[in-house]
């Protein structure tokens, strides 16, 4: 219950909000000159994914680059979304994601993104920070946060992070994550 206190009373809440996005990759006879979703994080707390038999979608790991997720019969992806990064002060890292064309198969996939009520403030969760675990994240509702990623796009999450990495590189900052 304490963990759900971000939600505001549980007896008065109206649970999150959702919305369903329906994507169609028509086949490309040269795959390599087109993108069919650029890389980005998702601005949601969770999407749940399906995708047709069809390969396309792409995570950036770490160390190895773009990886394809292969669909498999009967299993839905589920992605981070920029929310639950906040939330979890960056335990839960947003995947940067892509969906790329297929030369002779078209493609569809189907997203359900969750998110909360849209004035609901996201800050780091309490049990999570501490003196040696400071809050990375200013508190944002999501209404901000979509005004925030459609100015600044990957950028977005740096935007309303409180305070920089003492030193090198976050691996967490996807607007240093180069691209392609
Ligand atoms: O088509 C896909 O696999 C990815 C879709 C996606 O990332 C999105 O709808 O946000
Ligand atoms: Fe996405």
């Amino acid at each position: 219950k304490e963990d759900l206190s971000w939600v505001g009373p549980l007896t008065e809440s109206k649970g999150g909000c959702a919305a369903l996005q329906m994507n169609h990759y028509p086949a490309c006879p040269d795959p390599d000159q087109a993108m069919g979703l650029a890389a980005h994080t998702d601005s949601t707390l969770f999407t749940i994914l399906y995708q047709n038999n069809t390969s396309g979608l792409q995570v950036l790991k770490e160390g190895a680059g773009w990886v394809t997720v292969p669909p498999i019969p009967g299993a839905l992806v589920v992605n981070v979304g920029d929310l639950l990064h906040i939330l979890s002060n960056g335990l839960y890292p947003s995947v940067l994601h892509r969906a790329m064309v297929n030369r002779t198969k078209e493609r569809l996939s189907l997203a359900y993104l969750y998110g909360p009520q849209p004035s609901v403030q996201i800050s780091p969760l309490p049990k999570l920070v501490g003196p040696s675990q400071p809050p990375l994240y200013r508190p944002v509702t999501w209404t901000e946060y979509l005004g925030t990623k459609a100015k600044h796009f990957n950028k977005a999450l740096s935007c309303v992070k409180v305070c920089a990495p003492m030193k090198g590189l976050d691996a967490n900052d996807h607007s240093r994550v180069r691209v392609g």
